[in-house]
């Protein structure tokens, strides 16, 4: 829906010089073996620019040497990686924030100087390298700390200064290895105000995360990984629609008669409370139309299928 309108107002409260040259970026059968382990298997999927993409996928499903290919640390077995519709370049990489698996701070180097030198090496002024530096340490709440070497810090604090590495100057696009594990709860909301601001730029975001509730939180896309293969990927709603649908049941009496319905899948049955799937059409009316008659019903409601049901399921 962009009319002329919109396009002004877009101007007036977002500077056009602030608009970064960014892209989507497109992996395109990308397979990785390591010998005999083909550690990524024919994975394709699209970072679309202004938006944030969670990775998720159980301990060795691939997303470590998915985002390594992607950032040409690793190169694939076959397959590649597109950025604004042609084959990525190490310039354009260049650019890119990063946050590797590996994080590699020197412990013996003060956490601002340190910062400074590694904004210098992607391509920042001096000057604005500390700026951005400067600006991201009072963010994220390690302004007094600027002078610290890193070895003195908490291994949270840690983790904030390699965010800083990645998300300082600005990125064309931002690749995140687990960026919010080890975080506190004040440190998760920062991080995730930060990359929406990145977002709100046009900015493409993947970010891996074990943390499903939080990759449902803050995710316009996910892609789900198992065993090198993408078995999921879309908006969450999406993946709510392929889900198996369940229901609520409440009822008067005991409802453990429900385990004998067929069509239907009793997850969890509790006195009076059964969490059924119908997994086959028309079941649900049939268990709906046996609660009436055996008494009453207080509640038969549709469940809204979480992040995890569905990663239960895609991974099963
Ligand atoms: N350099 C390597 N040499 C041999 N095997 C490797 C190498 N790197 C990764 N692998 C294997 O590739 C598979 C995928 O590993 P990867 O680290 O990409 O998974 P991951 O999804 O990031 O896991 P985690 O969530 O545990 O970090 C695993 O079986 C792993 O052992």
């Amino acid at each position: 829906m962009s009319t002329s309108g919109d396009t002004a107002t877009t101007t007036l409260t977002r500077p056009a010089a602030r608009q970064r040259a960014t892209s989507d970026i497109e992996l395109r059968h990308l397979t990785r073996s390591f010998g005999e382990i083909r550690a990524v298997d024919d994975v394709s999927f699209t970072v679309t620019a202004g938006q944030l993409t969670g990775f998720v996928g159980g301990n060795g499903a691939g997303k470590t040497t998915t985002m390594r290919m992607l950032m040409g640390v690793l190169s694939p077995t076959a397959g590649e990686v597109l950025w604004g519709g042609r084959p990525i370049t190490a310039l354009d990489r260049r650019r890119f924030g990063y946050m590797p698996e590996e994080r590699g701070l020197y412990p013996k180097q003060g956490v601002l100087d340190q910062l400074v030198y590694l904004g210098r090496l992607r391509g920042l002024s001096a000057s604005a390298a500390r700026s951005s530096v400067t600006t991201h340490l009072e963010r994220l709440g390690l302004a007094e700390r600027a002078k610290d070497h890193v070895e003195k810090l908490s291994l949270g604090n840690q983790q904030r200064v390699q965010i800083i590495a990645a998300l300082m100057g600005e990125p064309r696009a931002l690749v995140l290895d687990e960026p919010f594990s080890g975080l506190d709860p004040a440190a998760v909301d920062n991080m995730a105000d930060l990359l929406r601001e990145h977002t709100a730029h046009g900015v493409p975001v993947l970010f891996s995360s074990h943390q499903l509730d939080l990759v449902e939180r803050l995710c316009e896309r996910l892609v789900v990984l198992a065993t090198g293969r993408v078995v999921a990927a879309g908006t969450p709603d999406e993946l709510r629609a392929t889900s198996v649908s369940r229901h609520r049941l409440v009822l008067s009496g005991d409802a453990g008669w429900v385990r004998g319905i067929t069509g239907v899948h009793a997850v969890d049955v509790d006195g009076h409370t059964a969490l059924i799937e119908v997994v086959e059409p028309g079941a649900g009316r049939a268990l709906l139309e046996e609660a009436l008659r055996r008494g009453e019903v207080h509640e038969f409601s549709p469940q809204r299928p979480s992040l995890a049901q569905i990663y239960r399921e895609v991974t099963a």
